[in-house]
């Protein structure tokens, strides 16, 4: 029975550490070949009675640095329970006047400012090669789809919440915020908005063949602007809380929709599957069992049965 799925996964970030209008059904805390997600999942059922997966990025303590969040085991439990798509929110500075505290954007680019301490690959460590394609860092089908709903969301109840799109996200390692100078420079790159986590979420997600679409919300102007202070946690706390009030309100009103989208096998919707098809290196694939047996939690598809 369709009810019974949990396609949609739902991953918090700061200041969101649980959604509205669900009713909680179970914790499950899958132990995966990359050990165990933030925190057990939450398994809710929306007012239709379908299932949904939350998990709080950095724990429902807010316990995890961005540097340090287990998105390997995130996005490999959230797949292992039959997760389609991911519904990501995220805290955001914006490197742009018009995107002012308060906004909700949906990226569609990204640039890594990552350091190289996140394990990025569910290949790294393995014996197995694969090269995800990433031009398009986000699902531009599920975001696009995403816009027209969010919207109507944000509009609801006069709440006054703008919307962007078309944004490029500059995902840095943290944990202290930019310099002036680096602010300045993403600018120039072309960067809109700027945060911590995701990178290597959006990875790991394609790698996973899941729809991964990311709802940044502006709670600062990091540190660009010349005549104002740059950004400190206190001023993002301000915006926080109002933003996870307004990104509850967006996931009560189109979390149904979305499970209705993803709901239909070979939907339109699932662009991702079989994108690591030929992302991977064949030759490799022949070498090891135990890497193989690793690789299957996450892509079953390509790594369970005998090569
Ligand atoms: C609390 S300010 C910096 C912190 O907030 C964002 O977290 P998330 O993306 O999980 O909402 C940002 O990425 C940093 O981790
Ligand atoms: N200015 C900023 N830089 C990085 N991550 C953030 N999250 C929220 N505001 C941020």
């Amino acid at each position: 029975m369709a009810d019974e799925k949990v396609l949609i996964g739902v991953i918090g970030g700061s200041g969101l550490y649980h959604l509205d209008n669900l009713t909680f059904v179970k914790h499950i805390n899958p132990e995966t070949p990359w050990g165990f997600p933030s925190t057990p999942i939450a398994i809710c059922a929306l007012p239709s009675g379908k299932k949904v997966a939350f998990l709080a990025r950095h724990g429902i303590g807010h316990t995890i640095h961005p540097s340090t969040v287990p998105s390997r085991a995130n996005i490999s439990a959230l797949k292992s329970l039959g997760v389609r798509a991911v519904l990501a929110f995220s805290a955001v500075g914006s490197l742009r006047e018009e995107i002012s505290p308060g906004s909700f954007i949906l990226p569609d680019q990204i640039i890594d400012r990552t350091k190289g301490v996140r394990p990025a690959s569910f290949f790294e460590g393995t014996s197995i090669v694969a090269h995800a394609s990433f031009g398009d860092p986000f699902s531009n089908k599920f975001v696009n789809w995403l816009e027209s709903r969010v919207k109507k969301a944000l509009d609801d109840e006069g709440r006054d919440v703008k919307l962007f799109t078309n944004k490029c996200i500059v995902c840095m390692e943290g944990p202290q915020f930019s310099t002036r100078a680096e602010s300045l420079m993403y600018r120039q790159w072309g960067g809109d908005l700027i945060n911590m986590s995701a990178l290597p979420e959006a990875k790991l997600a394609r790698e996973a063949e899941l729809s991964y679409a990311l709802v940044a919300t502006a709670t600062d102007y990091d540190a660009w602007r010349p005549d104002e202070s740059s950004v400190t946690a206190a001023e993002v706390f301000k915006t926080l809380t109002q933003n996870a009030n307004t990104s509850r309100h967006v996931a009560a009103t189109i979390l149904d929709e979305i499970y209705e989208a993803f709901a239909a096998d070979g939907g339109d919707m699932l662009e991702e599957v079989g994108s690591m098809k030929l992302s991977i290196m064949p030759r490799s694939v022949q070498q090891n069992a135990e890497d193989r047996k690793k690789l299957a939690y996450v892509l079953p598809e390509y790594f369970s049965g005998d090569q």
